[in-house]
């Protein structure tokens, strides 16, 4: 093994003590867009116009705004949207036989189906059926295994997003993450464990925590760059966060807002993330907002893996 050497001088050696910078996901996710537009219209001056087929069975309320903004998007960026909208009580088989069509289409290139599906759909088996050369969300065990291995893979949109984030925060360091130490707080498939294998990649020195962790605050309060991926709103506070950390936080939690600390004098509903923002801003030195941080950047990779995904179909 080689001599451990100190990390290069880190951001959080010169941000600290002050409020952190908001990382800011809507304009990196419109750089990024309009990134996808230019290679879009590139690829259909060739002939091949990219296609993304989303699919949403039931009606979650959430699910519905993403697929919206998911197909608003797509057209945006000149590619053609398919929308497939199916009854909650739709069977596997007839979700089955609508993925098959779909691996089978020429025009479309990506699929995405929306995500929780019913609790009688086995969600295994629905994403085992799509073709991984069309799997833009990334979640096919051959792409997961391709990611896992360091070769050519779709890799899920949240945690590239998060990557692409990290590394405008790090351009002092050309965007290096080499030697940095990264927590991860979550292990799910979507976004924690991904998570972890981007960051190993990125030569980051990667501890995750679970529900089942102990020490979590002490150990995440080691961390040069934290990632919050539990879905427990505001569970990360400043005691977890070392000073001058850079905070990724990947919660989107819709919370009751009681009529008196509400602006409006009405009771709502309120969007937070699983780190406590208001105290966290005074101790980490970069920090991306819910929402408008890690949110907009899953559209918008989402829709670079569309283009990817058809251009090597196309190749
Ligand atoms: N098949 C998939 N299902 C789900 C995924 C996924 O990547 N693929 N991720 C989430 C939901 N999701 C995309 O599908 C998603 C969630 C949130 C946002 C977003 O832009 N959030 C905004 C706030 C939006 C609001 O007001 O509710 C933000 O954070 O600024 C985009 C995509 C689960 N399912
Ligand atoms: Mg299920």
């Amino acid at each position: 093994m080689n001599t451990p050497t100190a990390p290069a001088a880190t951001f959080q050696e010169t941000a600290h003590q002050q409020t952190a910078r908001l990382i800011d996901g809507k304009a990196a996710s419109i750089r990024l867009l309009t990134e996808v537009t230019a290679g879009v219209a590139t690829l259909a001056a060739q002939g091949v116009t990219p296609g993304l087929a989303v699919v949403l069975v039931g009606d979650d309320p959430a699910s519905g705004v993403y697929v919206r903004n998911k197909l608003k998007r797509t057209v945006e960026c000149g590619m053609q949207s398919f929308e497939h909208r199916l009854p909650v009580q739709t069977t596997e088989a007839e979700l089955l036989t609508l993925v098959a069509m779909l691996n089978a289409s020429a025009e479309v290139h990506g699929i995405l189906v929306q995500l929780p599906l019913p609790a009688h759909i086995e969600e295994a088996a629905v994403l085992e059926a799509i073709d991984p050369a069309k799997d833009v969300d990334g979640f096919h065990r051959m792409n997961v295994g391709a990611l896992v291995q360091g070769a050519d893979a779709l890799a899920p949109c949240t945690p590239t997003g998060c990557m692409r984030l990290l590394r405008d925060t790090f351009t002092e360091q050309g965007g290096d993450l080499s030697g940095l130490h990264a927590v991860v707080i979550g292990r799910s498939n979507i976004v924690g464990k991904p998570m972890a294998i981007l960051l190993l990649a990125a030569n980051c020195t990667v501890t995750q925590l679970h529900s089942r962790s102990q020490n979590s605050a002490d150990l995440c309060r080691q961390a040069d760059i934290v990632v919050a991926a539990v879905g427990r709103p505001n569970m990360i506070n400043a005691e977890w966060i070392k000073p001058g950390a850079v905070v990724i936080d990947v919660g989107i939690n819709r919370i009751e807002q009681p009529a008196e600390d509400s602006p409006t004098g009405k009771a709502r509903t309120r969007l937070v993330g699983d780190v406590d923002f208001d105290t966290v801003v005074s101790v980490a030195g970069a920090i991306t907002p819910v929402p408008g941080g890690v949110g907009p950047m899953t559209i918008a990779c989402l829709l670079a893996n569309t283009l990817t995904a058809a251009r090597r179909q196309s190749a």
